[in-house]
């Protein structure tokens, strides 16, 4: 059995439903289906999900006009798939009166209506593949986490699935002749609210079904033919990657490969499932395997090499630093009163640098942790750096090279880039850059082409 997620663009409009369906009909291992919301169309266009938090944005400003202007552009995407297939009207009346009466609903609070909004735009996209897949006549069934007992836990806008999902999934049974359809994005908490993942958090979804229920293969259908070394949007015509690890797609996807979350692994990882990115568009095409490590052998030195721009660095120095018990222990308490978690900690005898990830702060949490630092540890120097990047050179290939720190740093000095960190150690398959933000396309296009050339 084969669970299959198709991400937003490949379910934007009528002719892209055509195809996934195409795909889900034409193997009958292909028998759970997860759904994103509808993505963008063109380059221009605002993917659904996004309308729902201008959607839920509105109505808690109460500003009713525009709320209603939103729904009524939100509907239009559905209708305009519906439309495609002929669907009668009076099919598509509930999620009509769904969306309308989501603002009469009780949330806890904004965080959880905005959850429950930004969710209905799979919720709605899997009730409606459901009903399209039931009017061509294949037996579909549409089925929510609320059914099948898909519990999270943590913020609403932020969620992580809570284990016993996995029990309460091996006991949701369906026929051997229907169709699950099932929306991506989210889970319901233990006191019975929505809480999404975060964004692009469908392919987690899909994990957690393959995993809960036993498939033989998670199948994760996108708008592009494989998983490239580099982001295309970085480098023209980059390789694509026929096969690579768990561990690989991990560390890229956490810097930036966005095609697949990288959460979406974990649950992979545990059930021991074999992930195929493939695309709707040309799913004849291989694709790309993710597989566990031991059933790998790397041909390439390295696999692929992303930048994150989403990054700041808190940079310390102080002389002795190495010598003083408990300094780092009194950075991280600081942290932790503020409830901010850092990324990375790479520390030399005088010196420590602190990486977070941006969306856990703000400028006045900015200022608040630097004064607090400065007072409680008083370090000779405190730097802020706000436009930091981090350049991931991943693969298996690399365990047991040497040299090939040179090979990256090399073409980074030709092009005059500055490296203010460099990171190889924890991970045997990954090495990590710190550049400054306006170097890091330039950082990955050099390293590729080092790798890459021929
Ligand atoms: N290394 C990479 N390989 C392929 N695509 C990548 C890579 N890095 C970033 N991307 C981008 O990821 C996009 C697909 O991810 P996403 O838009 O989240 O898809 P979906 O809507 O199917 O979930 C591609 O169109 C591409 O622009
Ligand atoms: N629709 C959600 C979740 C998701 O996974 O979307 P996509 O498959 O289009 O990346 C988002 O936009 O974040």
């Amino acid at each position: 059995m084969k669970v299959v997620k198709f991400g937003g663009s490949s379910l934007a409009d009528g002719p892209s439903y055509e195809h996934a369906i195409k795909i889900i009909t034409s193997d009958p291992e292909r028998r759970v289906v997860v759904t994103s919301a509808p993505g963008k169309r063109n380059s221009n266009d605002i993917k659904v999900t996004d309308l729902l938090i201008k959607y839920a944005n509105a109505i808690s400003k109460n500003e009713e006009q525009e709320a209603m202007l939103v729904r009524k552009e939100i509907l239009l995407r559905y209708q305009a798939i519906a439309d495609y297939f002929n669907l009668p009207n009076d099919q598509l009346q509930p999620l009509v009166d769904r969306l309308a009466k989501l603002p009469n609903a009780d949330y806890p609070n904004n965080n959880y209506l905005m959850a429950a909004f930004k969710a209905h735009g799979e919720r709605l996209n899997a009730e409606l593949m459901s009903l399209i897949l039931n009017y061509l006549g294949y037996p579909a069934r549409f089925a929510t986490p609320e059914e099948v007992g898909l519990k999270v836990a943590g913020t609403p806008n932020n969620a992580t699935v809570i284990p016993e999902t996995y029990a309460r999934l091996a006991n949701f049974s369906f026929s051997n002749h229907e169709i699950i359809v099932f929306p991506g994005f989210y889970g319901i908490t233990l006191a019975g609210h929505i809480a999404t993942f975060s964004r692009g958090g469908s392919d987690i979804t899909g994990a957690i079904l393959a995993r809960g229920l036993h498939a033989g293969m998670y199948e994760n259908f996108t708008d592009v033919d494989a998983i490239y070394s580099a982001n295309p949007n970085v480098v023209d015509h980059p390789q694509p990657i026929a096969k690579m690890t768990y561990r690989e797609m991990r560390e890229l996807s956490y810097a930036g490969f966005s095609v697949f979350h990288d959460e979406a692994l974990i649950p992979a990882i545990q059930g021991n499932i074999p992930i195929n990115v493939k695309n709707t568009s040309d799913p004849e095409k291989p694709g790309t395997l993710i597989v566990p490590d031991h059933s790998f052998q790397p041909t390439d030195i390295i696999t692929g090499v992303v930048s994150g721009k989403h990054f700041a660095a808190l940079y310390l120095h102080k002389y002795l630093l190495n010598k003083e018990a408990g300094f780092t222990l009194r950075i991280l308490q600081i942290l932790a009163r503020h409830n901010v978690s850092y990324e990375h900690m790479p520390s030399g005898i005088d010196d420590i640098t602190v990486i977070f990830d941006k969306k856990e702060l703000d400028d006045e949490l900015v200022d608040i942790i630097c004064n607090e630092i400065q007072e409680e540890i008083n370090p000779d120097r405190l730097e802020w750096i706000d436009n930091y990047a981090i350049t991931m050179v991943v693969g298996e290939g690399m365990r047991n090279r040497t040299g090939v720190i040179n090979d990256i740093l090399n073409p980074l000095a030709e092009e005059h880039i500055a490296v203010p960190m460099i990171n190889q150690g924890a991970s045997r398959i990954a090495i990590m850059i710190g550049t400054y933000n306006q170097d890091a396309d330039a950082a990955v296009r050099a390293i590729y082409h080092r790798f890459f050339a021929n």
